[in-house]
């Protein structure tokens, strides 16, 4: 009994603890359940912020994404203004050597240039010596033809005694010391030197005896024409006195020059007047003789006028002279640096001269009268024209118009020639392509006045081959059968009247007489002959050096142009490199900007990017355990960054 007792009261104890027990476990099922629920709350809370956190990752990877896309475009930027800045430091890199090369030759040409003056100094010291010594030298012949002339007036006299009463035999052997005295008078000439016309040498000689006057006297015919000042021109005639023979320039301070010819054309004279001076050259023709009419003088000089008027008035003179027995071809051609055209076609130019020259030839029909002078004009029309600083359509070729005629007394050739502006370089202003081509105007007209010069002389050799101007004239410039007429147009303007005065001077050295020749044709004493060898050759040396001077001036002034156009293209270049860096230094200020911007960027970027790493869901630290930042970090978050950036 006892025991069930102890047992009852076991069993009632153990059911106070199991109610304790069971009440321990409800508190502590309640604070668990209570635990459980703050932890979800928690996790609740925690996800939230992942979510937010990976939004904003979202949010940041865009951003990267754009600035990355930025700074690739950004270095590319970059990269061609390096590479533009490279080409630029090229550029300045060789202009500084063109700049180099150009001082270089501007030194040598400035060298070339004192060369050239101090050439020119003793040229000129040379001429003024050769002029005094000729001066003295035809003093002395003056002297010793006055002598001849009296001996021949005194030997006339005698010869007139003698046909009056003819002597012995013996006589007339003592008196006469060759069988030949008769024969040697009859064909002496009578050398008048101070006749009235005497200012021109030319004009002072007069002969009796067979041989024509006319071939040694008119190998070149010199006409000087002046056409009439246009409004804008001013004629000042107390500076320049223009009368039938002579021409005198009197410049304020400055000795007064003057020049005498044959034929003076005054302003407002016709073509007509003209062309009576040059019919003769169309009768010529008719003969089977040649003719060569050359129009020369500054652009501007009234070349084409004249010599369009002339060749109208010589086809109208052809159309009465010529019959139906005589064959008539054409050549219309143009000269233009050193290249030939056929203006009667729409041929180009061509350096082979020969054969354009062939293929020019059209031989005309039997209607030619009614067409030549319009095809003549149509050609013309092709001429290359240029505007400059002297003429408005200023022609910058030669121009050949070329009859040739076939008849019963042979072949005759007739050459109209225009020639380019002989105007000097430095007035036409002429740079470049112009220089070159003035250049070139300026070598053929220098091998033109060679080859007159030389025939002039009678020369063996005659330089035709200098330039294609004169192989082309060749067959009408020269030769016995053949008159030369140079036609020199020149402008009564105040502004051209150094040009008038060169055109001038060409001209009367081109009509300096050949008194030598003209007289050793004709008198036989060997003393005469001797002195009149030494005039020639002092004559042909001062024309020569004369040339050499008017060569030594052209060059010069050549030269002194292309200095001046190498100075002014050094200066723009000078320019450029200024503007070149200039423009690189701006370059630079914005590259320099740009590399800044791009810099506060990237370090932006990097920020953000530490930003992003924080914010790991794995590894949600406190704010605080983040040393200097308040913002929850991403630990482990895989952001893969470009290689790229990673390295810059
Ligand atoms: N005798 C003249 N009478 C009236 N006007 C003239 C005369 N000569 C020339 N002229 C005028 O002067 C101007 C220039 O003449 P032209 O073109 O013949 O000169 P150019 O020497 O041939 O020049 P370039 O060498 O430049 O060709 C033209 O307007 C022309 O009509």
């Amino acid at each position: 009994m006892a025991s069930s007792e102890a047992l009852k009261e076991k069993l009632a104890k153990l059911q106070i603890e199991f109610e304790e027990f069971k009440d321990s476990c409800t508190e502590y099922e309640e604070s668990l359940e209570n635990e459980l629920a703050e932890k979800a709350k928690k996790l609740e809370e925690t996800l939230v912020k992942c979510r937010d956190a990976e939004h904003n990752l979202e949010i940041m990877k865009g951003k990267y994404q754009k600035n990355e896309a930025e700074i690739s475009k950004l270095q590319t930027e970059i990269e061609s203004l390096k590479k533009r800045i490279r080409s630029f430091e090229q550029q300045k890199y060789e202009l500084e050597h063109l700049n180099d090369q150009w001082e270089k030759s501007a030194r040598i040409l400035e060298y070339s240039k004192t060369m050239l003056e101090e050439k020119l100094y003793h040229a000129e010291e040379n001429a003024i010596m050769y002029k005094e010594e000729l001066e003295e030298l035809s003093q002395t012949k003056q002297v010793e033809m006055q002598r001849l002339k009296d001996q021949y007036q005194e030997l006339k006299q005698e010869l007139i005694h003698i046909e009056v009463s003819p002597p012995p035999c013996e006589k007339l052997q003592r008196r006469s010391p060759t069988p030949s005295l008769k024969h040697t008078v009859e064909h002496t000439i009578t050398i008048p030197i101070s006749r009235s016309n005497s200012k021109n040498p030319s004009r002072a000689v007069s002969r009796k005896g067979s041989f024509d006057e006319n071939a040694s006297r008119q190998s070149v015919k010199v006409l000087i024409t002046f056409r009439p000042p246009t409004s804008s021109e001013t004629w000042d005639q107390q500076v320049l006195a223009i009368d039938e023979t002579t021409i005198q320039i009197k410049e304020k301070n400055k000795e007064s020059k003057n020049f005498e010819f044959e034929k003076i054309f005054v302003p407002g004279t016709t073509t007509e007047t003209v062309f009576q001076d040059i019919e003769e050259s169309v009768f010529k023709l008719i003969s089977g003789g040649n003719a060569c009419i050359i129009a020369y003088g500054q652009t501007g000089s009234g070349k084409t006028y004249t010599m369009n008027g002339i060749i109208s008035l010589a086809l109208k003179k052809l159309e009465e002279l010529i019959t139906e027995d005589y064959d008539v071809s054409l050549q219309c051609i143009e000269i233009y640096n050193e290249q030939l055209k056929n203006l009667l076609s729409e041929d180009p130019f061509s350096k082979n001269w020969k054969e354009t020259l062939a293929k020019a030839e059209m031989k005309l029909s039997n209607d030619w009268r009614s067409k030549s002078w319009e095809m003549v004009q149509k050609a013309i029309s092709r001429r290359t024209t240029k505007f400059t600083e002297c003429n408005e359509r200023s022609s910058r070729s030669h121009a050949i118009v070329w009859f040739t005629i076939t008849g019963p007394t042979g072949v005759g050739k007739v050459q109209f020639v225009d020639l380019a502006g002989s105007e000097r370089i430095g007035k036409s202003q002429a740079v470049g392509e112009t220089l070159k081509e003035a250049l070139l105007i300026n070598k053929s007209l220098s091998a033109l006045q060679d080859v007159i010069s030389a025939l002039e002389n009678r020369q063996k050799h005659i330089p035709y081959r200098n330039s294609m101007l004169t192989q082309i004239l060749q067959p009408t410039l020269g030769g016995s059968e053949s008159i030369v007429t140079m036609i020199m147009n020149c402008s009564p303007s105040m502004d051209s009247l150094n040009e008038t005065m060169c055109t001038l001077a060409l001209g009367s050295r081109v009509k300096a007489v050949d008194l030598g020749f003209f007289i050793r044709k004709n008198l036989v004493t060997k003393e005469v002959e001797r002195t009149l060898t030494l005039l020639e050759k002092e004559r042909s040396e001062k024309n020569s050096l004369l040339r050499t001077l008017d060569k030594l001036q052209r060059d010069l002034e050549s030269y002194q142009i292309a200095l001046k156009d190498k100075d002014n293209k050094i200066a723009i270049l000078n320019n450029r490199i200024k503007q070149r860096e200039k423009d690189n230094a701006t370059r630079k200020i914005d590259t320099f900007l740009i590399f800044n911007k791009h810099k506060k960027k990237k370090s932006r970027y990097e920020e953000s990017d530490i930003r992003v790493g924080s914010l790991s869901p794995t590894n949600l630290v406190s704010p605080t355990s983040v040393k200097g930042s308040r913002i929850p970090t991403l630990v482990n978050l895989k952001i893969t960054k470009k290689k790229t950036m990673t390295s810059k």
